[in-house]
């Protein structure tokens, strides 16, 4: 596999180049649509406007990601999500339009100043998802790398081989991976840590020894190693350490919204916490608060507690009325230093009190480590804590949100539903805990395949549920088939016993008014029939 390293570094590099020119022509048309938008004042030709952005945006989200632009593709999706909660909205607010266009032609100017980036997520349902899943694999042993390389390409990635550190380096030269494989021999751990030092920012590491000792486990973590194993390995755990590791890095950036009357001072917060990769609005008007949490949906709300009409008290009482903003962190930002003034406004609502003047970097820790709090809860409370997934009710939810938005924007999408085949016998046969090694793969699996457009949920004990919106029963088929075979390829093990499993799947799309409860029910009914059918299979639903 290494011969063709050099030829597809250079497909590769060419396929970015190319999609940089494009940018450099596609961005200053969308920030010139942008500041037209901002100029016509009838509502319908402003809607046509936003549908036309939103679908440029939404090229540009999948296009980017998978030519190589990870950033900027992760960007243009949460403007695309702006606009859809925009034309969603029973009264879109001449505020968030302002606002909106405001953050595209921002974008737009540090996207042309910055543009390239890492590969994130793939426009084309039936593309292979590229989304940070390129790994270099550095293995002497020719045959076992192959084997390797095989059984990561059944998860979704992207594995290139090298037999010598030489070339691993000169490859990550030219372009950095999304995660390193060494299967250490002699040596190459110092070498390696020459490698990511070189580099702006470390790269994921998994280390493969025949030792388990001390010094060289010391000598992993000091290349940067984020796991450990030794020969033979499982790759199971492998994949999950690198799913793991992969995860963390693709994290999405913290939202943050300031509400502050004093707008320079709003500007100056806004920007010190951009530099530090958050995505923050700045709110001038309070009473345009609700719309823009259901717009923005913050993480972190960094309130002023005196304000002309309304202060930050009352406004944080408004919030804690309503449970589902519950998981919102609120902060004061104000230049009261009474603390009795201070032990008030918190006893009435609110979560920290941050005293103006701040430094900028005590401003980033502050928010950063709120923020981080409050998305780990938000994620303990919606996702499933063996696969990471989201839960019945959230996936639920999705789909729900998903089947309308396809009602709306006529575009089809497919609700697929997922089930292991006679997993009973897995968990008799081989014990609890290999079956959720089974669980946990299948949906690390489905996680590398699907694009990040697409939900996923683990809809019960061992049944899962996909909602892949801009996607047909067909498209969605070809894909959940492939996803069939590869875990069936899957090797799991025992102790020394090594097994498989397969799956069934049943799907359905959306048709006209279907409502979202019926499309599972119509996905339930054909994984019903391939159950019946001998499993091992995927089924469209039948309409009527
Ligand atoms: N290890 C493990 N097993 C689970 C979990 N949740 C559910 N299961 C098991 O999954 C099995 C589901 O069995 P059934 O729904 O009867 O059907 P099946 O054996 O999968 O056979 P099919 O008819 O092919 O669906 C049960 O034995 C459950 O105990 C889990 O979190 N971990």
């Amino acid at each position: 596999m290494s011969n063709g390293d050099d030829t597809l570094l250079s497909q590769l590099q060419a396929l970015t180049d190319r999609f940089a020119e494009r940018l450099q022509q596609e961005l200053p048309e969308l920030a010139a649509l942008a500041e037209r938008l901002q100029q016509t004042p009838e509502h319908e030709q402003r809607r046509a406007q936003v549908v036309d952005i939103r679908e440029r945006l939404h090229r540009l989200a999948g296009a980017a990601g998978t030519f190589g632009f990870a950033a900027l593709g992760q960007q243009a999706r949460q403007l695309e999500q702006r606009a859809d909660r925009w034309l969603d909205a029973a009264k879109p607010g001449a505020q968030a339009l302002r606002e909106f266009t405001q953050a595209i032609e921002q974008w737009v100017t540090q996207a042309l100043d910055a543009p390239a980036n890492t590969p994130v997520a793939s426009p084309d349902p039936e593309a292979s998802r590229p989304a940070g899943c390129r790994v270099y694999l550095l293995e002497a042993d020719r045959d076992a790398g192959e084997q390797m390389c095989q059984a990561l390409a059944n998860f979704g990635y992207e594995v290139l081989m090298f037999t010598q550190t030489g070339a691993l380096q000169a490859a990550t030269a030219v372009q950095r991976p999304d995660a390193l494989i060494v299967s250490q021999y002699d040596g190459e751990l110092q070498t390696l840590t020459e490698l990511q030092q070189s580099l702006p920012a470390p790269v994921p590491l998994m280390v493969i020894s025949e030792h388990l000792d001390f010094d060289n486990q010391l000598a992993a973590v000091r290349a940067g190693a984020q796991g450990y194993f030794t020969r033979p390995v499982d790759i199971t755990q492998l994949e999950n350490s690198l799913e793991h590791s992969l995860n963390l890095q693709l994290n999405e950036p913290y939202r943050i919204l300031i509400i502050d009357d004093d707008a320079d001072l709003a500007a100056r917060y806004s920007l010190v916490l951009r530099n530090s990769q958050m995505l923050v609005e700045i709110l001038s008007d309070p009473s345009e608060l609700f719309e823009t949490l259901h717009s923005f949906n913050p993480e972190v709300l960094l309130l002023d507690v005196n304000m002309p009409g309304c202060s930050g008290p009352e406004l944080a009482q408004m919030i804690r009325l309503h449970a589902e903003w519950l998981r919102v962190t609120i902060i004061y930002l104000s230049a009261e230093t009474d603390i009795n003034r201070q032990m008030a406004a918190l006893l009435k609502a609110g979560d920290d009190f941050i005293t103006k003047p701040i430094s900028d970097n005590a401003l980033i820790a502050a928010v950063f480590s709120h923020a981080k709090r409050a998305r780990s809860l938000s994620n303990a409370l919606a996702r499933d804590s063996l696969t990471g997934l989201l839960k019945h009710a959230d996936i639920k939810e999705q789909v729900a949100l998903e089947v309308q938005r396809a009602q709306r924007n006529g575009k089809p999408t497919s609700v697929v539903m997922i089930d292991l085949d006679h997993f009973k016998r897995v968990n008799d046969q081989y014990g609890h805990a290999a079956g959720d090694n089974v669980i946990r793969s299948l949906a690390n699996l489905l996680r590398q395949r699907l694009r990040r457009i697409d939900s996923l949920g683990r809809y019960g004990g061992e049944e899962f549920v996909a909602v892949l919106p801009d996607c047909t029963a067909e498209q969605a088929r070809r894909i959940f088939d492939e996803i069939r075979l590869r875990f069936a390829a899957l090797n799991f093990h025992a102790g020394t016993r090594t097994f498989s499993v397969s799956l069934s799947a049943g799907i359905s799309e959306t048709d006209g008014n279907a409502a979202p409860g019926a499309m599972l029910e119509q996905a339930d009914q054909a994984l019903y029939d391939a159950k019946h059918n001998g499993r091992n299979q995927v089924r469209i639903a039948r309409h009527g």
